[in-house]
């Protein structure tokens, strides 16, 4: 997403930007792009990245008691220098504070799904971490568990880490840090989420360490693009379970015949529309807000 005027993004994702607003500061901005089974599609679902940068500001808001955040304000006019009072950024952005990143990927899971399953099926553990006997996707685990993953460049993937590995990339202290507030933060997550009828099964939370050496939670935190969310109802272990959002465009997608090592299709308006729907519908039952 190239906006006029706006310098080159620092960091490019598959549907977020990073620019440098100076002074120690970063303007994150949320695309309406989607991807679905690792390709980003060419067909942008409307208010995605409003929905997102809304639900994630709230949950920074619930969180803001455990830990501190890299948040310096989501008011566009407040903005500094070519980013303030821009309209394209406005409800999609969020101007936050640039940390020393953490180099993990810090997982946590409430429930066995994706890749754990993977790992689990070949020696009962997921990121070295032991696993009763006869789990199978989707089965809640006794305890929420810590699977740190490493931060490749793509076309790398994220390779699974052990604690020790964890210990040796930024120490024993900051890795028990890292364990405990991930863990808490899907606790948190599944705390308000249970209630609503929506299973949140895992999660991926990135930190920095500000120029204290305090370890801040950062990046976007507990959206359907960085954790998974399930209908409760439709909780069956022993299959994939159906994605709270994203389940109307994987099923169409399945069913167009369409080739996932070939460029995505162009989406029908009505899984547009039921896609959006259902990112509204996340974020008004989690928050019990009316999205604007
Ligand atoms: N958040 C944050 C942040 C920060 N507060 N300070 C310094 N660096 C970063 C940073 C740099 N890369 N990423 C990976 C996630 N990106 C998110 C946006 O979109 C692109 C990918 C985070």
């Amino acid at each position: 997403m190239t906006i006029p005027g706006l310098p080159t993004p620092v960091h490019s994702g598959k549907v977020r930007e990073l620019y440098d607003a100076g002074d120690g500061l970063l303007v994150m901005v949320a695309s309406d792009r989607m991807s679905a089974f690792d390709v980003v599609l060419p067909t942008a679902i409307p208010d995605k990245g409003r929905v997102l940068t809304a639900l994630s500001l709230w949950w920074f808001d619930q969180l803001s008691d455990l830990v501190p955040n890299h948040v310096v304000s989501a008011d566009v006019d407040e903005y500094p220098g070519v980013f303030r009072g821009r309209d394209e950024l406005r409800g999609r952005s969020v101007l936050v504070r640039r940390l020393a990143m953490v180099p993990v990927e810090c997982v946590a899971r409430a429930y066995l799904s994706g890749s754990g399953t993977k790992q689990y099926r070949v020696d009962g553990a997921v990121c070295g971490v032991p696993l009763p006997a006869g789990l199978t996707e989707g089965s809640e685990l006794p305890d929420t568990i810590f699977t740190p993953t490493t931060k490749a460049t793509p076309p790398d993937h994220d390779a699974p880490m052990t604690y020790a590995e964890v210990e040796a990339a930024v120490g024993p202290e900051q890795a028990a840090e890292l364990r405990k507030l991930t863990i808490e933060i899907l606790d948190r997550g599944r705390r308000v989420c249970g209630p609503r009828g929506i299973i949140l099964a895992d999660t991926k939370v990135e930190w920095g360490v500000d120029a204290a050496g305090t370890l801040v939670l950062a990046d976007e935190v507990l959206t359907p693009d960085s954790s998974r969310f399930w209908p409760a109802e439709e909780w069956q272990p022993g299959r994939a379970q159906p994605s709270y959002d994203k389940q109307p465009l994987r099923d169409w997608l399945e069913s167009s015949g369409w080739d996932k090592k070939a460029p995505g299709p162009e989406l029908p308006p009505e899984i547009v529309a039921a896609t959006r729907e259902r990112y509204v519908a996340a974020y008004e039952r989690i928050t019990g807000e009316r999205f604007a």
